[in-house]
């Protein structure tokens, strides 16, 4: 399994939601010397499949990330016609339920010590309080996180995905061990777009944050690289 970052480059996972295979593989090779594992989503596996998936992780760990939520048994089944391009890290949705995520870990353990890490999805870094009630979930998006976090880790999940907000909690309640992987983190002066619950690089990972998951504002940047390397420099210094 991808053990736990050991610099602050190797905490940034850029998010490369591009819809052209050949264009972010270009970006994985320019960013994987100054960052951690890389980000395959919905955008580029529906653009280019499990093809574009083995050209990015020709240059880094891959975390995999297309939010599995079925019935139990066709997760399990997704979970196990991924494992052959080897993803280091797999999403899933905690609101799937115990028996969905101990599903997707079972089919995970086929590959053995290399297995990908299994992240559950508590609630998505775009959803407020408010949009939150309109689902029917009232209390609030920490109540919500904390509720699911406890059925996904019970039910076998190496860790979660959270926003920035609710990392301290977390690590409160379930201490070390559970893999933290952030998004919704805004350098200073980015704009949040459809984020709603955010915070910046440093302020993720003071609070405890494993990984921090950083899409626009390294790709939309007119230089990449130096977006990745000032995030980096940021999270060392412990400063924005
Ligand atoms: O699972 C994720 O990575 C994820 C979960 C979540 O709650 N919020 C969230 O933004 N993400 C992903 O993180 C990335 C954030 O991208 P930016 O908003 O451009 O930084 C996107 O690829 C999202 O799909």
């Amino acid at each position: 399994m991808l053990a736990r970052p050991n610099s602050a480059a190797a905490r940034i996972i850029p998010a490369i939601d591009v819809p052209d295979p050949a264009r972010a593989a270009e970006i994985a090779a320019a960013l994987a010397p100054h960052t951690g594992p890389v980000k395959v989503g919905l955008e580029l596996f529906g653009a280019g499949g499990p093809a574009a998936m083995r050209q990015v992780a020709a240059h880094a760990p891959v975390f995999l990330d297309l939010k599995l939520h079925d019935i139990p048994n066709t997760v399990g089944s997704a979970v196990r016609a991924l494992l052959p391009i080897r993803p280091a890290m797999l999403t899933i949705h905690a609101a799937g339920g115990a028996a969905m995520v101990a599903a997707a870990r079972r089919a995970a353990e086929e590959a053995g010590e290399d297995r990908p890490i299994i992240l559950a999805v508590t609630v998505l870094t775009s959803i407020d309080t408010e949009t939150l009630a309109s689902t029917g979930v009232s209390g609030g998006p920490v109540q919500q996180v904390l509720r699911l976090a406890r059925l996904a880790l019970d039910a076998g999940a190496d860790g979660l995905v959270c926003s920035p907000q609710e990392v301290s909690r977390i690590r409160d309640a379930f201490g070390a061990a559970p893999a933290l992987v952030v998004p919704g983190v805004r350098p200073p002066g980015s704009e949040a777009g459809d984020q709603a619950r955010t915070a910046t690089p440093a302020e993720a990972i003071a609070a405890g944050a494993d990984w921090i998951v950083v899409g626009r504002p390294i790709t939309r940047a007119p230089d990449m690289v130096a977006a990745a390397q000032g995030i980096a420099a940021s999270i060392a210094a412990g400063i924005g």
